[in-house]
């Protein structure tokens, strides 16, 4: 209900100098359009001269409406004809009833296509009830040049009906049937720049439409108490609307052979209504007319309707464009020629069968709708009344729940610019075993901007809001018919690298949902406690190797989040971790008398030291490049072994990440480079799915790899020591142990879903040091969050934050909308690096498969065991905040300019990232890098998010929830341990 619709009960009417007549302080300026209901009058302001409006003056009751009714009765006894285009109404309804239910339906509406009101002079003393809307100077769109032919180019048609269909779809989500779409409904504006649909004197408010929309939002429907004079739906088959723009479901009755039962009578009616005015654009004359004939009765045209198919002019539009024919060649529709695509279009919108017309959705998505705009991806969900949402329980078996805040981080590190995760964006991951810079072996696809067909015969709905999540996302990955398949396009090196651009926003703004990942690109984590002198010698020796250097005011340091299912598997694998470790430290014990040449490390890890677990997390200060710099290695250090990877078609698979830290590691969130500020500081909600599942497998996968020999010469040197221990070892490793488990590798037999290979201009880099560039140090979970602002994401005002939507993941990971997170190369990369085993594990809401596409590459496997499953940070942990930053991507409108974006209270997709300390050389000072972290990790999680836009369009906050005034954006996440 539009709150600003100013309901005055008292009526003053006066008699100006000039002779114009004031209705309180409208002063009338003439007639502009005469309806059935009333006349239409322009008006302006007294005081405000320059404040035009249209006032609608309907009589309670109205005499012509009361003849209507009497004249309806008649007509049913198939008397006189009449015209197609005059409204008719069944029902004995009286006029004041009428004028009610369009004034409440008309309340409800705000909306750039829809005629808005904004006054109603309702005083029980006078006959008339006076409707004060917004004007549309531009008058009615007329199509016809008199003599049946078209006035309208089909250009023209296009924009027309792109208005109609946007305003018709607002309306259906707000479960209004129009009942009476027709050209003379639709009103153009002053410049003939818009079109907007008015007349709601027929409108239908459908409580099942309604709450149908209502569900799929998450909000409560309005009650019956709010509309009081709202139809029953079943007042939806009564006869109304315009003769000639009737589905053949009202007129039912005039089919040959009246088949039974029945259609339902739906929002499709206008749809069909709305082909029919297409028809009218495109040739000048209604369809369903005999043909010669100029004027028919209405039993003639329902019986056209209802039985005769339409025909198609050799050409149409004042243009002339050539039509194909009623039945265009298939060949030249998947052609793409304009003609034949419009009949074919045309087509489903006048299918006779409701099932088989076509949705909005699918007329949105229509190529030829989408001709002109610049990024029919942003237009379509930008336009969008209903962004993609998964209701909690769609997401509830894959999933647990965390929430968490946004707090502002803000320790020892400065604050994080979205200028700084641009940077990190052109980063790598880093395989900082090998001390060589591996390329980011992602392939990135974009939501494919091209235009593709209609998909030709999708179901219509009968009563289902405003867009399914399938539909949704079947017209964001497919967007065509099969005829005329998307074709995915690299991701461009700039949409890579400039999150602001807009490029980049375009692709955001197609995809609302959420999701969230955990990356296997973790490089190295520095250990709690550690103190900073050994950090230091860590991070040395990591240089010295090539490895990669954190930043300290590294923005993404979202820390880990714990999962609160398999709370029992976790903590089982804690205390055989714990077992294991203590097994190391004897065995480290008795390696120390090893000379160091032997000591070959794979992948740089760390060993806990003195503390148990839980507490014993420890963590690597991070001290920053420079400081690193200083530490760069010398000519003289060894490099260590290369980690034995061959990754099969290295180029194309989605390779993972180099290796995940083991402990320290945090989460980030990152999210767009820019937010417009929320209205007022409005809070934010959202939840965040984080997905963690990792088997790294790493025996299996580190087979003959140094770390594997050095562990066997481990295991050896405790056999020997301890025969005991070693028996309960070679024991263990005889059964099936979940490191030991093999995977298959699933880019082989997905190479379908590999999509473009990636620029090598884009593969990541070494910096002048020889190491990978700082941007790489950061590994990534990527999450993809979407934010809701205003009343359906407020806390407050949504029973149902926005959630995350794992057929969205499912497009994150199929590499669709890799090019909406160009810069944060974590994001980018654990994107790119899953997506081919995701596709299909989250296409079936599979989780595991995001381990599987963590595990199945060799390479990975090799890199993502290092990661170890208790890796919180106990110092974070204990306030139970998990979150250390985010950075906050807008998505939305772009601004004039272009560049930014400017959805005052829109959305934002949040990546959440974990951080890596890629300087984490794993290895303990005497240079041996000591692997203890075999474990596997395993969850899911599921966080929400709830957050206080202010005004900058990036802030990091501390994640104790230290605010920062300067900041706009400010979050923290309560999360649950478990295990500890
Ligand atoms: N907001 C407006 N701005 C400008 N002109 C308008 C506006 N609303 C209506 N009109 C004009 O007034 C005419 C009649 O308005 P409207 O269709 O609302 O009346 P009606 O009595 O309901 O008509 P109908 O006979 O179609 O039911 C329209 O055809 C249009 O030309």
């Amino acid at each position: 209900m539009d709150p600003d619709v100013v309901t005055t009960q008292r009526l003053e009417m006066t008699r100006l100098a000039d002779g114009k007549k004031m209705i309180n302080h409208y002063v009338l300026d003439g007639r502009i359009g005469k309806g059935q209901h009333g006349q239409v009058s322009k008006c302006h302001d007294h005081l405000h001269t320059n404040r035009i409006f249209a006032m609608k003056a309907v009589k309670r009751d109205n005499p012509k409406a009361k003849r209507e009714r009497q004249y309806k009765q008649l007509r049913q006894q198939n008397l006189p004809p009449r015209r197609d285009h005059v409204p008719v109404v069944d029902g004995i309804r009286t006029a004041e009833q009428e004028i009610r239910k369009e004034i409440a339906i008309m309340k409800k509406c705000r909306h750039p296509h829809v005629v808005r009101l904004y006054e109603v002079i309702d005083d029980r003393k006078n006959d008339t009830i006076y409707m004060v809307m917004e004007y549309l100077g531009g008058g009615e769109i007329h199509y016809t040049n008199g003599n049946n032919q078209p006035i309208l180019t089909v250009e023209q048609t296009r924009r027309i009906m792109r208005d109609a269909i946007l305003g018709l779809e607002y309306l259906h989500h707000q479960g209004i049937i129009h009942r009476d779409i027709k050209p003379a409904n639709l009103i153009w504006t002053s410049g003939h720049d818009r079109v907007k649909i008015a007349d709601f004197g027929t409108a239908h408010f459908s409580y099942a439409q309604r709450l149908s929309a209502a569900q799929s939002e998450g909000q409560q429907a309005s009650s019956s108490e709010e509309d009081p004079i709202l139809l029953n739906d079943a007042d939806l088959a009564k006869r109304a609307g315009s003769p000639a723009f009737l589905a053949p479901e009202i007129v039912w009755e005039y089919t040959d052979g009246n088949p039974q039962p029945r259609p339902p009578v739906t929002k499709a009616i206008d749809i069909w209504a709305l082909g029919v005015t297409l028809y009218c654009f495109l040739f000048g004359k209604t369809p369903f007319r005999p043909p010669g004939t100029y004027s028919l009765s209405e039993w003639t045209g329902y019986q056209c309707t209802c039985n005769q198919d339409w025909r198609a002019p050799s050409t149409m539009g004042y243009d002339k464009v050539r039509t194909g024919g009623r039945h265009p060649p298939e060949e030249e529709i998947e052609r793409g020629e304009l003609g034949p695509v419009v009949i074919h279009l045309l087509d489903h919108f006048l299918k006779k069968d409701v099932v088989e017309r076509i949705t909005l959705e699918e007329v949105k998505a229509n190529r030829w709708f989408l001709l002109d705009l610049p990024n029919p991806s942003t237009w379509l969900e930008i336009t969008s009344p209903n962004p993609i949402q998964v209701s909690p329980q769609e997401t509830s078996d894959a999933m647990s729940t965390l929430r968490f805040r946004w707090a502002r981080w803000g320790r020892s590190r400065g604050g994080p610019t979205v200028a700084s995760t641009s940077a990190s964006a052109s980063g790598t991951n880093t395989a900082t075993t090998t001390g060589e810079t591996t390329p980011n072996r992602f392939t990135a696809t974009r939501l494919e901007t091209t235009i593709t067909p209609t998909p030709p015969s999708s179901k219509s709905t009968a009563s289902g809001g405003g867009g399914g999540i399938a539909k949704r996302l079947a017209a964001l990955l497919l967007r065509g018919s099969p005829s005329t398949p998307t074709t995915p396009t690299s991701t461009s090196p700039s949409s890579l690298q400039n999150p602001s651009s807009s490029s980049h926003h375009s692709s955001v703004t197609n995809i609302l949902g959420i999701r969230v990942h955990r990356s296997q690109n973790a490089l190295v984590t520095e250990k709690k406690g550690e103190r900073p002198k050994k950090a230091k010698a860590k991070r040395v020796k990591l240089n010295n190797r090539g490895g990669v250097v954190s930043e300290p005011n590294e923005p993404h340091g979202l820390r880990r989040i714990r999962s609160d299912r398999d709370a029992d598997a976790e903590r089982e694998r804690r205390e055989k971790k714990q077992r294991e470790r203590e097994r190391r430290k004897r065995a480290k014990a008795s390696a120390s008398t090893q000379p160091p040449s032997q000591q070959t490390t794979l992948t740089p890890s760390a060993q806990s030291k003195g503390k148990g677990k839980g507490k014993g997390k420890e963590r690597q200060r991070v001290e920053g490049n420079d400081h690193a710099r200083r530490e760069s290695p010398s000519p003289s250090t060894p490099r260590p072994p290369t980690a034995p990877v061959s990754i099969p078609n290295a180029s194309s698979v989605h390779a993972p990440s180099p290796s995940r830290a083991r402990s320290g590691s945090m989460r980030s969130l990152a999210t767009g480079d820019q937010r417009a500020p929320s209205p007022g500081g409005k809070r934010l909600t959202g939840l965040i799915s984080t997905i963690t599942h990792w088997r790294p497998s790493s025996r299996g996968s580190l087979s003959g790899s140094p770390v594997e020999e050095r562990k066997k010469e481990k295991e050896k040197e405790e056999k020997r020591r301890d025969p005991k221990l070693s028996s309960s070892i070679s024991s263990k490793r005889s059964g099936t142990s979940e490191s030991d488990i093999e995977f298959a590798n699933p880019y082989r037999s997905t190479e379908d879903l590999t999509t473009t290979k990636m620029p090598s201009e884009q593969i990541p880099r070494t910096n002048s040091q020889g190491r990978p560039s700082p941007s790489s140090r950061s590994s990534s979970s990527a999450a993809l969050f979407a934010l809701r602002s205003g009343s359906s994401g407020s806390r407050s005002g949504s029973a149902s934050p926005p959630v995350i939507s794992p057929t969205f993941a499912t497009a994150v990971m199929s590499g669709g909308v890799t090019d909406v997170i160009p810069t944060i190369t974590g994001i980018s990369s654990s994107i790119g690096s899953t997506s081919s085993s995701s596709f299909g594990g989250l296409a079936n809401r599979r989780i595991s498969s995001w381990d599987q596409g963590a595990t199945a590459d060799p390479d990975s496997r090799s890199l993502t065991s290092s990661y170890q499953s208790d890796d919180f940070d106990d110092e974070y942990d204990q306030d139970g905040l998990g979150v250390s930053a985010v950075d906050y991507y807008n998505y939305g409108l772009p601004t004039a300019n272009g560049s930014g974006s400017a959805r005052p209270g829109g959305g934002g997709i949040v990546f959440m990232r974990d951080e890596v300390d890629a300087n984490y050389s794993g290895s303990e000072s005497d240079g041996s890098a000591e692997r203890d972290d075999q474990g596997t990790y395993e969850g899911t999680l599921e966080s929400t998010v709830e957050g206080r836009a202010g005004g900058s369009r990036y802030c990091g906050s501390d994640h104790r929830g230290t605010p920062n005034e300067d900041d706009g954006l400010t979050f923290s996440t309560k999360k649950r341990r478990e295990g500890t």
